[in-house]
């Protein structure tokens, strides 16, 4: 298809939010012409999304995450300089550079924000209360539940996918033991029901469970519409690298292939109009580049870069956030049904998950991301005390009054989240756990008019020392949680805090009895060289009633671990802040860029606050709520039920045995 040199509007970035908004007003209006341009490729032509469409996370998540120069399914934000806060390492924050976002990642897990994390906003229209019929719409909720907070018509498939594993029921029972009450369907649940900050629960997934398919934007908002309707026009591989201005009115944009191989490395922009809007949906990281390449920023840098002032918004790249992850890894029990095998390449256990996969899929084990269970947690009095005088001034001004806000995030996989090229035979469970509300900040700027040219990146992360108490608690709470699971056997010591030897705390390794029953016949097996490798005791989960006991030497190597492995959870935010302009805000209540016409953001640069989530619901929530703002400004009305979601081709062998919707 020819694609028009103008068109009614422009939505720059397919990621969640760019694909609901673009595909919500394309199919609102069949005469209004809308662009969707996005940097990466289009899912929909991706072998890895049409046939192994929910491989689980890690193998894959390797895979794809690999920095090694051909890889164009990410963009990687490198620190530009070293963190002194990080003992001198540069985080590493890859996003997707994809269409839909999710296609090389696992299916995510599906939770979503408190309630509170909206009402911060402190904006009219964007209230919990104002959100939570939109929250409803874009869901096509598959779970039991026994309340009025979810949608059943909505383009986005929420269930727990083909299988939950016995790992996850033994990591739910343990979590009760040391506090953490499990809420089933009956009470409240931690991951959707806006308000509990202290349980835990089978988690969610974006999987259809009568297809064990993926759920994407793309899928849902964008190629449905496309499938049925001409209005929709999809540019893919083209980087957006400045937006058009006639004085401060939007009027299109400037895009270049996304990869600057053509031309003598000259940068050769291509221009599109748009008569009605320009929406930047390019992510957190990606949203403001474009608006300081275009002349929407700090004047003073903007001037040092010889680009022309629209507008002069210091906020623009500013108070960056993410979530804070520290994975520790546990041997289970040789009888556990893991996903290690599969991960590790092991042929014949691979050729039995896939076949399964082709024939049962909404039963597969590989319909799943194997993060089946986890919690959502707040300190009680005599924990807080514990935490030290920056975590308890955060916590008066910040969580005291907000029942509703947890502060760590945790969760079980069923596998090592590691690469199991490296790793030692056996079979693992990962403690993936992350803070909700970070106190520390990044940024993030350009630093050259040339899009092509990588940002000045500092992702911030650990600079506020408040963020190092609740990691080093949550870490002690998930060692106890996995040392009271039947199927526990130990702790990989690679993958936790370098404890003294002599320390009560010491991680300890893989009892000889289960490394022997590993590998039977081998020469080594069991044979522990030196002092400096303790094997643990024979492991009896049912023995274990005391925690263990930490010295300040221990807290201080959990401290070091910390700085040393805590890393992106891949969720970015921020960076535009809807908030008023003499705060440092960039955009008004209805997503307005301060100081220009016709040109809003819609993707989670916009949160002036950290949201206590898994962000994929929250983009797509801003995504809805973006497209009934430029709905209303247009004299739209948006059509519900969206265009039907195509499936996926339905694998070979016996499709589904329930009916797909
Ligand atoms: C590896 C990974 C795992 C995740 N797991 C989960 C999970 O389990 N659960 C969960 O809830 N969330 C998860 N997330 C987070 C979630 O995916 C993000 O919060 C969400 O995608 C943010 O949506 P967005 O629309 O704001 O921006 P983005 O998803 O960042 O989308 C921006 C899009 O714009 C494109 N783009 C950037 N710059 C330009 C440009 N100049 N021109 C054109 N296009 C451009 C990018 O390629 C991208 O497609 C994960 C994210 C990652 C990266």
């Amino acid at each position: 298809m020819v694609h028009p040199q103008e068109v009614d509007v422009i939505v720059a970035g397919g990621g969640p939010a760019g694909c609901v908004v673009a595909g919500r007003l394309a199919y609102a209006d069949p005469n209004l012409k809308v662009m969707l341009i996005e940097g990466g490729a289009n899912n929909r032509d991706d072998p890895w999304f049409f046939r192994y469409l929910t491989v689980p996370s890690p193998g894959i998540y390797v895979k794809n995450m690999q920095r090694d120069g051909v890889n164009d399914k990410a963009t990687f934000y490198t620190d530009t300089k070293a963190s002194s806060y990080m003992r001198g390492r540069q985080s590493i924050v890859p996003c997707a550079n994809i269409l839909g976002e999710t296609s090389f990642t696992p299916p995510p897990m599906y939770t979503r924000a408190s309630a509170s994390d909206w009402d911060d906003f402190k904006t009219p229209g964007w209230t919990a209360k104002d959100l939570l019929p939109i929250m409803k719409r874009l869901e096509n909720y598959q779970k039991p539940t026994n309340n009025d907070t979810h949608g059943y018509d909505g383009p986005i498939a929420i269930s727990n996918g083909g299988t939950i594993t016995a790992l996850a029921q033994d990591f739910l029972r343990a979590s009760d033991a040391i506090g953490i009450p499990f809420s089933g369907t009956e009470h409240s649940l931690p991951s959707v029901d806006l308000d509990t900050s202290h349980a835990s629960e089978i988690w969610a997934k974006y999987i259809n469970r009568h297809t064990g398919r993926r759920s994407d934007a793309a899928t849902a908002y964008v190629h449905s519409v496309m499938d049925v309707q001409t209005n929709l026009y999809l540019r893919v591989n083209s980087r957006v690298s400045r937006v058009i201005f006639e004085g401060t009115k939007a009027v299109g944009v400037a895009y270049v292939p996304a990869r600057n191989r053509a031309h003598q490395g000259q940068t050769v922009e291509t221009i599109v109009k748009a008569r009605k809007w320009v929406v930047l949906s390019s992510g957190t990281l990606g949203t403001p580049q474009i608006l300081e390449r275009s002349g929407v920023g700090s004047a003073e840098r903007l001037k040092k870069l010889d680009i022309k002032v629209v507008s002069d918004l210091p906020g623009v790249g500013e108070q960056y956030q993410d979530h804070y992850t520290t994975l520790s890894i546990f041997r289970v029990s040789n009888e556990s049904a893991t996903l290690d095998d599969f991960l590790r390449g092991d042929k014949e256990v691979q050729r039995e998950l896939f076949q399964e996969w082709e024939t049962s899929p909404e039963k597969a084990r590989l319909s799943s991301n194997a993060i089946d269970a986890g919690f959502k947690i707040r300190p009680t009095e005599a924990e807080l005390k514990e935490m030290g005088p920056e975590f308890n001034e955060l916590w008066n001004t910040y969580f005291k009054d907000k029942p509703d806000k947890p502060v760590m995030f945790g969760s079980i996989v069923s596998a090592a989240y590691a690469d199991h090229t490296l790793l030692p035979p056996g079979k693992y469970i990962t403690m993936f756990q992350y803070l909700e509300y970070p106190a520390s900040r990044g940024k993030i700027h350009i630093q050259s008019a040339n899009p092509y040219v990588e940002p000045d990146f500092d992702s911030g992360f650990m600079n506020n020392k408040a963020d190092f108490a609740p990691i080093r608690w949550s870490y002690k709470k998930t060692r106890e949680i996995a040392r009271r699971m039947d199927a526990y056997r130990g702790e990989l010591t690679s993958h936790h805090p370098r404890f003294h030897p002599a320390s009560p705390a010491v991680a300890q390794d893989i009892d000889i009895q289960t490394a022997k029953g590993l590998m039977p016949n081998g020469f080594t097996v069991g044979i522990h060289m030196g002092t400096w490798h303790r094997p643990g005791e024979a492991y009896n989960a049912a023995k274990v009633h005391e925690d263990l006991k930490y010295t300040e030497e221990d807290d201080r190597a959990i401290d070091d671990w910390v700085a040393d492995h805590v890393e992106t959870t891949w969720h970015s935010l921020g960076t535009c802040a809807m908030k008023p302009r003499e705060e440092g805000g960039v955009l008004d209540g209805r997503l307005n860029v301060f100081g220009t016409e016709n040109l809003k953001c819609v993707d989670l640069s916009i949160c002036p606050d950290n949201l206590g989530t898994n962000t994929y619901s929250s983009a797509l929530l801003v995504g809805e709520k973006g497209a009934d703002i430029l709905a209303e400004d247009m004299g739209l009305k948006l059509r519900m039920p969206h265009a039907p979601v195509p499936h996926a081709p339905i694998p070979k062998g016996a499709p589904a045995t329930q009916q797909v919707r």
